[in-house]
């Protein structure tokens, strides 16, 4: 961690797509500090660069320009492998369309960050128990994603998002394919996240998610255009997200 207790920070990030004509600006100069126990939603239009700058925040792509840092290390620069190793221990990431392995239960699926990771598979498979416990999908462990509702889909997704504990969860319009009653669900559980000092960044388009954040930026043409605090980050919660979810080390 950082001394000012950020888990991310940006400054002067910068992504560009294409060139001469055709370029376009993604992320345009922000400046970003996420400190530890923060919710935080970002909206804005479609195209405006939210997905972008969440790639560029856990790693998934490198900036055109301007530093990267992740619990106080600057990521920017990592080796390929140096990249996904951080990633894997430290980021987890929550998409809008759940990107599951369709041939994996779904057990399997909140296992294999685990195993990928070095854990043993006894201590992949407890880890995966509990986090479908958690998400309210222990009676599911076994059924393969096409057995499962959109809703009970993404509860794995954030179930394998979780597996690790990560510093911080980045979600990508996590509710966008999903009705409201399954919105919902997954509302909860990232209240719960949130109440037990989980650092969390979610894209988002709709109001009823960006209003469980402490803060909400808004983003056009690739900017910051409005930053507003809703609260005040709370420190990790009584033996934060690891004794939440019953983890232990
Ligand atoms: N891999 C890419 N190659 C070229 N252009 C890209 C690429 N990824 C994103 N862009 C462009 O960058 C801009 C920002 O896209 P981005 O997906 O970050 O926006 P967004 O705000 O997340 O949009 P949405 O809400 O529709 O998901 C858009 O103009 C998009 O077309």
């Amino acid at each position: 961690m950082t001394m000012s207790g950020a888990v991310i920070r940006a400054r002067g990030l910068v992504k560009h797509f294409g060139r001469g004509q055709s370029l376009v600006r993604a992320v345009d100069e922000v400046d970003l500090e996420v400190p530890e126990g923060q919710t935080l939603a970002v909206m804005g239009p479609s195209g405006c660069g939210k997905s972008t700058l969440l790639h560029l925040l856990g790693g998934l792509e490198r900036p055109t320009a301007g530093e990267v840092w992740v619990a106080g290390r600057r990521i920017d620069t990592l080796s390929e492998r140096a990249l996904a190793r951080m990633r894997r221990r430290s980021v987890g990431f929550v998409f809008q369309s759940f990107h599951l392995v369709e041939e994996l239960s779904a057990a399997e699926n909140v296992e294999l960050p685990a195993l990928l990771a070095g854990r043993s598979p006894r201590e992949a498979r407890r880890r995966a128990m509990l986090l479908l416990d958690r998400v309210g999908l222990a009676g599911r462990a076994r059924h393969l994603p096409a057995r499962l509702s959109g809703g009970q889909r993404q509860r794995v997704a954030i179930a394998r998002a979780l597996v690790n504990e990560p510093l911080v969860v980045l979600a990508d319009e996590p509710t966008g394919n999903l009705d409201t009653a399954a919105t919902l669900d997954v509302l909860r559980i990232f209240e719960e996240l949130r109440a037990a000092g989980q650092t969390l960044v979610i894209v988002t388009h709709d109001e009823r998610v960006a209003a469980t954040a402490d803060r909400l930026v808004s983003m056009r043409d690739g900017m910051f255009v409005d930053d507003t605090h809703l609260a005040a980050a709370r420190p990790r919660g009584l033996g934060g997200l690891g004794g939440l979810l019953g983890l232990g080390d």
